[in-house]
């Protein structure tokens, strides 16, 4: 069945108004009012995978904040592996795709990749000439990787007149060489030369790209952006990957988006080349196809979608929640009926754990990506050695006749050793997954702080009066805030392996928060060695 044979009916079409007046017309633009976004249009083929051709485009031009907009010149099978089939549903089409964008739409840039073939070339050639877009930058797509042509031979001189009406055009080294008329530069400063040559034939700046180069680096140059012997080169480390798909398509088109917002080429390439060298590196983390992947146009909007990490986190530990606030050790605390040697045992334990806490405090001090938090995690690692073991201090002194130095050397005891050791193993992975082990010692505390306030009531004679109080302080709380902001800022900034570990390390933390707390009622002691030659 033919396309044409099941098209829809097309209504009529607008009417185009005088030229210069669609701005005034546009909805919710006052007349001579920017818009709020660059409105950007790609004139590409397809790629139903979603690497290359408009479908990267479209990625590219969001990505860079612009509104996209895109006519296909080509329906192309393809996919990580390469290019299967080519259908051009034909010039005509093409123009009435073209025109009906420009005459509804303010057109800001317009980025030009696969043509496919003459006919369609001439159109867009002839409606260039007709709209005049402020920036027109072609991506003069010719051979796909896979080596499947993605322009007919004879299009190639149609091609360079297309050069001619861009004002920047991007080649790769094979691409610029077909449109200089020469052999393939092998080296950059020939590549550098055939470039001048172009941007001296054509009138157009040339974005000259590397990626085609051996070596550490891949680096593009801007050629004629400030007058004819004008080069500025733009290097950036050469991602060890596979999964370069689209490239060149993503780097055409975050420089489309991003022109209109700047004073020139070299600004917008300048932050097109870093874009996409993360977008590169993140790439092979999508998982899309078996064959040479798409890169990620996303990787510097890694939270996206994502829910935010405590969040995420508080849900994962709601049964170790409930089982804190149900256990007897918290609901005698809470009513006063818990025995002084439970509570005196739980809070000698408590300085020993402060004591390791305090370390791993200033383990996060010293991994922490900015002066606030290095001074939160430092002030705090003071506060738990200074202030909370003083108060222990003072209770063991008046309850269980500990001076300091026997609360100093009190042995901790298997759950207080489990613990602290998880703590110090998670201080030896990243300062992300050290954050998330701390914060059940804080949250999992002002949670009860607050459980035990509402159950005590009224606090007066209350036996535990002072650490009921201590747990459910305002400044406490507002500590707690404090820590999981920190952590939620560093799982913005964590791949998937390394927030699964932060999950994971604020689960465990947990866990051994309900064993700490248990504690106090079972008091677990270290086993004694067993006596040689007992029968096994
Ligand atoms: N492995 C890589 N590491 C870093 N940048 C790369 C890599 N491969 C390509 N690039 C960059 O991607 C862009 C497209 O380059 P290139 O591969 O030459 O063009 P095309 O995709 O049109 O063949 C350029 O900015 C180039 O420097
Ligand atoms: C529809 C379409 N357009 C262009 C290309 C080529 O993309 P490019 O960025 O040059 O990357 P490669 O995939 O060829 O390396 C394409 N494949 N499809």
């Amino acid at each position: 069945m033919s396309l044409a044979a099941t098209a829809p009916v097309l209504p009529t079409p607008t009417p185009a108004p005088a030229p210069g007046t669609r701005g005034a017309t546009e909805h919710g633009v006052s007349p001579g009012a920017e818009p709020s976004r660059p409105r950007v249009l790609s004139i590409a083929g397809t790629d139903p995978t979603g690497g290359a051709g408009i479908q990267a485009d479209l990625k590219a031009f969001a990505a860079h904040g612009a509104y996209g907009m895109a006519v296909t010149t080509a329906l192309v099978a393809q996919n990580t592996h390469g290019v299967r089939t080519v259908h051009v549903p034909g010039a005509d089409f093409l123009t009435e795709q073209l025109d009906a964008v420009s005459d509804d739409v303010t057109i800001d840039a317009v980025k030009i990749g696969m043509v496919a073939d003459e006919p369609n070339a001439r159109a867009i050639a002839a409606w260039l000439r007709r709209v005049q877009p402020p920036f027109v930058v072609l991506d003069p797509v010719m051979v796909a990787t896979s080596g499947h042509r993605l322009l007919d031979e004879e299009a190639e001189q149609a091609v360079r007149e297309l050069v001619a009406l861009a004002d920047l055009v991007t080649p790769n080294l094979p691409e610029l060489a077909v449109l200089v008329g020469e052999q393939a530069a092998t080296t950059w400063p020939d590549a550098l030369a055939q470039a001048r040559r172009l941007h001296a034939a054509s009138g157009a700046v040339v974005l000259l790209k590397g990626g085609h180069l051996t070596g550490e680096e891949s680096p593009d140059a801007l050629v004629g952006a400030r007058g004819p012997d004008d080069v500025t080169t733009f290097s950036a480390p050469r991602v060890d990957t596979v999964h370069t798909h689209g490239t060149g398509c993503s780097l055409s088109a975050a420089v489309a988006a991003l022109r209109p917002r700047r004073d020139g080429w070299e600004s917008a390439t300048r932050d097109a080349k870093t874009w996409l060298t993360g977008a590169l590196r993140a790439g092979g983390a999508l998982a899309v196809g078996t064959g040479r992947g798409p890169v990620d146009h996303l990787a510097h909007l890694p939270t996206l979608g994502r829910q935010v990490f405590s969040e995420e986190a508080w849900e994962r530990i709601e049964g170790w929640r409930e089982a804190v606030e149900s256990m007897g050790f918290v609901r005698a605390l809470a009513d006063g009926s818990l025995a002084v040697e439970d509570f005196g045992f739980y809070l000698a334990q408590d300085a020993a754990y402060l004591a390791e806490y305090s370390r791993v405090l200033s383990r996060a001090s010293q991994l922490a990506p900015t002066p606030e938090a290095r001074q939160f995690f430092a002030g705090a690692a003071v506060e738990s050695l200074e202030v909370e073991q003083a108060l222990h201090r003072d209770w063991l002194g008046e309850h269980a006749g500990m001076d300091r130095g026997a609360v100093e050397s009190v042995d901790p005891s298997p759950v207080t050793a489990a613990y602290t050791n998880h703590l110090h193993a998670a201080s030896n992975g990243s300062y992300a997954e050290t954050v998330a082990a701390l914060l059940p010692c804080y949250w999992l505390y002002s949670y009860i702080g607050d459980v035990l306030v509402r159950r005590a009531g009224d606090l007066d004679g209350h036996p535990y009066a002072r650490w009921i109080s201590l747990y459910g302080d305002p400044a406490f709380q507002e500590a707690t805030r404090t820590a999981c902001s920190f952590a939620d800022e560093a799982a913005r900034w964590a791949s998937p392996a390394e927030r699964e570990r932060m999950l994971r390390a604020f689960e465990l933390s947990s866990m051994h928060e309900y064993l700490f707390f248990e504690q106090g009622l079972t008091r677990p002691t270290w086993p004694e060695a067993p006596v040689g030659g007992a029968e096994k």
